[in-house]
């Protein structure tokens, strides 16, 4: 062994690895050649600190500078490419292995023995890997010395918003008269998403907008987002109150109940987004203040419209029935969950059967009863909200007739719809579970199909599709009839793919983007008439082309026949020649 080869360590410098991760230069000071090992120096806070690092392999009294704990950076291309050109090809994965320019030299002169060098090199690229962590894989830390997943992620968005031109909702807004509202509303950040670091991928600029900031990698690992747009009635952002999307949404519609409307007004969304916060009222812990809901608000509202001049004289007296639908059936949540028949008469008149309708007198006993209801509804547990109501929650507010033996004159639903989740997103796997999730999906499904065919005037409404949409018969049909749908989002990058299925369920409702659904749809259909008109043709000439094919070979078959026939002909004829000749033979034999 030559030792000058360790000395040419000495006064080198060498990147080391620390046990707290970290990764610095460190100046060789001394050799070690008993133990194969070197001192390294470096300054820390104003102090000389020091270590021994790695052991020196030798093989072939050859010195191998790469130790355990010991990362060498390549600073220079041209060394790289020296390297590669010399030996990099033959020692595999040492793009993670850092070379310092120090040791170019030293490396240069093993390179002159390539082989045993590769070898080893290989041998202590293996070590390093335990101990070297590549710098895509170490935590990256967040503005403010946090790490954060997806940091990349949060800074294109971040960058992405700063360009936003932001209108934020406010009172001062005019709300506009709408036979079918779609809105979405984004709630904040929760405790879990902010202890995760989940970053906010949903925008919303306001006058209808809302962007979803997908977040996507190329295939060769370039991190892009995908920024999609969306455009409703209204859209509200995490600051807004309850409050407020009540004056934009369900606000609207109980005055047309007081015009003899049927109005409904729907909470959708995925799991843990909202639901029940904006309908039922806002939660402090377990605790509901069914008081701040959208139910209660518009039971006030049915109060006062109830006195006003206009309506006063109709003398209308109000009823409250609340009930769920779970798993298709239909259960009284104001009279212990009773299981309910839903009826349909000879004139498709629906009725659910022995529902408790409680006549009400003010928006403090319709808040009573929500507090009933709510306590009996079926909830379970999903990966995004503990307490995750498992049913349709129907709150109707009906107004009769005190005159006219209680005919009906105007009927409000509002409706806390099931999560629409995944099989897989709810706790348990077991059968009653995956038939519960299946018809949530199911019923909410046939709700968007009667939507879209309301917007579209159709005649043919296909409520008869699942129990919710034959309960709301009677407020899909007829001229009167409002609805308004808020959608609602979870801001995480963890809820993306919910959070679009949200909005395209909710884009697919809406009216107004009907007429180019129908476009579509209508592209859709004649592709696939023309199509079939194309597969027709092909299959026709297919047979014609076949047909010609067996004509030929019936051609060659007849003419094979023919030629057979001939044949036949003139093997017959030769066989008579020779009789003839034969018999002729015997003749002249006999005669002889
Ligand atoms: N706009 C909001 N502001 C503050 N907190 C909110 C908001 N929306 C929802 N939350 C909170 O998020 C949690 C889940 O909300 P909620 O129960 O309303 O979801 P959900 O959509 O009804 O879920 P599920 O379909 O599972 O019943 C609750 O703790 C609620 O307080």
């Amino acid at each position: 062994m030559d030792p000058s080869l360790y000395n040419d360590l000495i006064g080198r410098s060498l990147n080391i690895s620390r046990s707290d991760g970290r990764i610095h230069l460190a100046a060789v000071k001394s050799v070690d050649h008993v133990k194969c090992a070197v001192m390294v120096e470096w300054f820390e806070r104003g102090n000389c600190r020091g270590k021994e690092v790695g052991d020196i392999q030798t093989k072939d009294k050859h010195i191998i500078p790469l130790f355990s704990n010991v990362c060498i950076v390549l600073f220079c291309d041209s060394i790289t490419t020296w390297l590669k050109s010399r030996f990099l090809h033959d020692i595999g994965p040492l793009r993670q292995t850092f070379l310092t320019k120090s040791n170019f030299k030293f490396l240069a002169i093993l390179g002159r023995r390539k082989s045993v060098a590769a070898q080893e090199l290989n041998k202590a690229n293996k070590r390093m890997s335990c101990v070297v962590k590549p710098p895509e894989m170490q935590p990256k830390r967040g503005k403010f010395g946090e790490t954060r997943p997806n940091q990349k992620f949060y800074d294109m968005i971040q960058q992405f918003r700063e360009t936003l031109k932001v209108t934020p909702m406010s009172t001062s807004e005019v709300v506009e008269p709408h036979r079918i509202c779609v809105c979405v509303r984004k709630r904040p950040m929760n405790k879990q998403e902010m202890q995760k670091k989940e970053i906010d991928v949903v925008s919303v600029p306001g006058k209808g907008a809302l962007l979803v900031h997908e977040p996507k990698q190329k295939v060769d690992l370039t991190k892009y987002l995908e920024n999609q747009v969306f455009q409703f009635d209204y859209s509200f952002d995490e600051t807004v109150s309850n409050d407020l999307v009540y004056r934009f949404t369900a606000r609207p519609l109980v005055k047309s109940i007081f015009e003899g409307g049927m109005a409904t007004c729907f909470a959708y969304g995925q799991t843990g987004s909202g639901k029940t916060h904006t309908m039922g009222g806002d939660f402090t812990g377990k605790q509901q203040n069914n008081a701040s809901g959208i139910y209660a608000l518009a039971a006030q509202d049915v109060f006062t419209y109830r006195t006003h001049w206009k309506y006063s004289q109709l003398d209308l007296c109000v009823y409250a029935s609340f009930f769920e639908i779970y798993n298709g059936k239909v259960y009284d949540l104001l009279n212990k969950k009773a299981k309910l028949r839903v009826l349909e008469d000879e004139r498709q008149q629906v009725q659910v059967v022995g529902l408790e309708e409680v006549y009400v007198t003010s928006a403090d006993e319709v808040i009573k009863l929500i507090q009933t209801g709510s306590a009996c509804r079926t909830s379970g547990q999903t990966s995004a909200n503990a307490n995750s109501s498992r049913s349709h929650a129907i709150l109707q507010i009906v107004l009769r007739r005190n005159d006219r033996n209680s005919t009906l004159h105007g009927k409000f639903s509002l409706i806390d719809l099931a999560g629409n989740e995944r099989g897989m997103d709810v706790s348990s796997n077991d059968r009653s579970t995956l038939v519960e999730t299946a018809e949530i999906n199911r019923s909410l499904l046939a709700l968007k199909e009667c939507i879209r065919s309301l917007g579209k005037n159709s005649d043919h409404i296909p409520f008869r599709l699942s129990t919710l949409t034959k309960v709301l018969r009677d407020s899909f049909i007829g001229e009167k009839s409002r609805t308004c749908m808020i959608a609602m989002v979870s801001p995480s990058m963890a809820s993306c793919d919910y959070t679009m299925n949200t909005l395209r369920y909710a884009d697919r409702s809406h009216v107004k983007r009907c007429g180019l659904y129908e476009m579509l749809e209508y592209s859709m259909h004649s592709f696939h008439q023309e199509s079939a008109d194309a597969s027709v043709y092909d299959a026709i000439s297919q047979v014609s082309e076949l047909e010609e094919k067996v004509y030929v070979q019936l051609q060659k078959a007849s003419d094979l026949v023919v030629s057979m026939e001939k044949t036949t002909y003139n093997i017959e004829s030769g066989l008579v020649d020779i009789m003839d000749f034969s018999q002729k033979m015997m003749g002249l034999y006999i005669h002889k």
